[in-house]
């Protein structure tokens, strides 16, 4: 598949995430921020950083890129969408994912190897995985504690759709411990961890975090 990476000003792990795409068995291509079309990909990455400098909120401004306006007709239609950590914060600021990232609950950035469940295989992002399998790979942000209303938490609980939860420790004061969502359909996923980082032995992160990137051609969805 071609998967498209979305650069904005600021992004960190833009080309980890096209390193990783690659790695997965897909085609990376360069999305910019300001680009009016998606180069006929068949999915798209939103990846980690700190896109316009992570002024007023994390993804508050990226979420008016004009590439955005794409990725949302795109995601509403069912392209696969998959954001990363600020890519995650992009994607509940633009209204595709339910709830909101706040600052962890402890003020401080964190940085640390996560251990998490995957909850939910049934996504394009996850079905390379068991469900209730363990994975481990890094955590670094400054505003990860996932929030919802009490209806809005009792509905992603109950229709399955959080992706995965921290184990371990709560590392930022996610409800629910909540690490990653996704949306009603099951095309658009958001993760606060980093899988990007965890795709060869050479990192000495290990390869949990490949299959968010060999999902997508291990099955076909319709
Ligand atoms: N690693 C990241 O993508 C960080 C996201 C965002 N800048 C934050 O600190 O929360």
């Amino acid at each position: 598949m071609k998967v498209g990476v979305v650069t904005f000003p600021g992004s960190l792990d833009d080309v980890d995430a096209q390193r990783a795409v690659r790695l997965g068995g897909n085609e990376a291509v360069a999305l910019w921020h300001g680009d009016a079309d998606l180069k006929g990909v068949d999915a798209v990455v939103l990846p980690g950083g700190f896109s316009y400098g992570d002024y007023l909120r994390c993804g508050a401004i990226s979420r008016f890129a004009p590439v955005m306006d794409k990725v949302v007709e795109a995601a509403k239609g069912g392209m696969p969408v998959l954001g990363i950590c600020n890519g995650f914060q992009i994607l509940c600021e633009s209204h595709l994912l339910p709830g909101a990232l706040i600052r962890n609950d402890h003020r401080k950035f964190v940085c640390r190897d996560q251990l998490l469940r995957v909850e939910n295989n049934r996504t394009p992002w996850t079905s390379a995985y068991a469900e209730g399998q363990e994975i481990r790979i890094v955590l670094k942000n400054g505003e990860g504690g996932f929030v919802a209303d009490a209806e809005t938490l009792a509905r992603i609980e109950g229709e399955g759709q959080v992706v995965a939860r921290y184990l371990e420790v709560n590392p930022n004061g996610s409800l629910n411990d909540i690490a990653g969502v996704t949306n009603e359909r099951g095309n658009v996923v958001g993760l606060m961890p980093h899988p990007e980082h965890a795709v060869e032995e050479l990192t000495g992160c290990g390869l949990d975090g490949l299959g968010f990137f060999s999902s997508l051609v291990e099955r076909t969805f319709a």
